[in-house]
């Protein structure tokens, strides 16, 4: 079988969703995990779910595969309502954290345990088996013990494995959670290749926020069971909608500020905004790239306070002077970043300024 055409047929209504949530809710006791939750996801489409712990994600793959049903609120796949639909019949790939393989199987035996269940021939299992264990990096590994594989060859092998019964949807839950950052980026970087080869929609749950830009081609940032932001990873890297989004992802440098025209009155004093920003009293963000070194004496006065290295540039943790400006993280090229205790005066770039809504 040629990668191609491991596609689902049938995998979505022409121009509608292969799922789709709507109004999803899910309490426990008198606490909603999920609420009102309304989402959908494109037949091919990579949608990574985003946010702290307890914000309602693993409910939320949980509601979607079957092993959970909402309180209120409908889940379709390819247009159908899957109320009291089993989870072996929902025609889902599940990849969870801790991979579940079976330990005293070799790798072959987990590959094709999907198959085996739907009655497969052991040739047709075999084939299918050479083929996934190729796609995902581990051709002929099909005899190897799976206790003697690393973390990353185990993941690799649970991805086989969710893969094999060509499932209309994949759906994994913090994926790479054990494994080491680099190892995380490499499988992320190639899983991502897979899935566009494969056409596969995927719907991926994690906390790391890093691992969802690479993978997503959209990313939906929840927070307390409710979707806080969805967008590509570009959308809501550039624009976050509020406070938790920016806040989540990482960005510290957020204010109370007065806004009028392209002109912001804050703590770390007037600072230019983009033209067509929301005016009045806000909440604004400013990116570290947006804070940049004043010529001569002026800007605004800060201290430097802490410096790390971070590769391509330094962070650099900026005290202002100034009575009750709170910190203010930048982010200088390596030859520009100035020693710790230095004083320093900044300037904003409007470009790097969020007004949030
Ligand atoms: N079976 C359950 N019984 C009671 N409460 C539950 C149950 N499952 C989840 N919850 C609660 O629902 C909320 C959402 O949980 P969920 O596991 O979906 O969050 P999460 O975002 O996946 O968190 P994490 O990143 O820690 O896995 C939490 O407050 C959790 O305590």
């Amino acid at each position: 079988m040629s990668p191609s055409a491991a596609v689902p047929p049938g995998s979505g209504e022409p121009g509608g969703a292969l799922l789709a949530l709507e109004g999803v809710t899910v309490r426990f006791g008198g606490r909603a995990a999920l609420d009102g939750v309304d989402l959908a996801v494109a037949a091919h489409e990579t949608v990574c779910v985003l946010g702290p712990s307890g914000s309602g994600k693993s409910t939320l793959l949980r509601v979607v595969a079957g092993l959970q049903p909402p309180d209120t609120g409908r889940v379709l796949l390819a247009g159908a309502d899957q109320r009291g639909v089993p989870p072996h019949r929902r025609g889902l790939g599940l990849m969870f954290q801790d991979h579940q393989l079976f330990p005293q199987r070799d790798v072959a035996g987990n590959v094709d345990f999907g198959l085996r269940v739907r009655g497969a021939g052991r040739a047709e299992r075999a084939a299918r088996v050479a083929e996934l264990l190729e796609l995902v990096g581990l051709p002929g590994a099909g005899r190897r013990a799976v206790a003697a594989l690393s973390g990353g060859e185990q993941q690799r092998v649970a991805l086989a494995r969710a893969l094999a019964p060509n499932p209309r949807l994949l759906m994994l839950d913090e994926p790479f959670g054990q494994l080491d950052r680099g190892l995380r980026e490499r499988l992320v970087t190639e899983l991502r290749a897979l899935f566009g080869r494969l056409g596969t929609t995927v719907l991926a749950v994690t906390h790391d926020q890093g691992e969802a830009f690479a993978l997503a081609d959209r990313v939906v940032v929840m927070r307390d069971g409710r979707i806080a932001q969805t967008g590509t990873p570009l959308e809501v890297w550039r624009r976050p909608a509020d406070e938790f989004v920016a806040r989540f992802l990482g960005f510290d440098n957020v204010v109370a500020a007065t806004v009028t025209g392209t002109a912001a009155d804050t703590p770390w004093g007037r600072l230019p905004v983009p033209a067509g920003s929301p005016e009045g009293a806000r909440r604004l963000l400013v990116r570290p790239a947006g804070v940049r070194p004043a010529e001569g004496a002026g800007g605004l006065r800060c201290t430097v306070a802490g410096r790390v290295f971070r590769g391509h540039h330094v962070a650099v943790r900026l005290r202002p002077d100034a009575a009750g400006a709170p910190p203010l993280e930048a982010e200088w090229p390596l030859r520009e970043a100035p020693e710790e205790g230095a004083e320093v005066g900044v300037r904003f770039a409007p470009e790097e300024i969020v007004v949030l809504g």
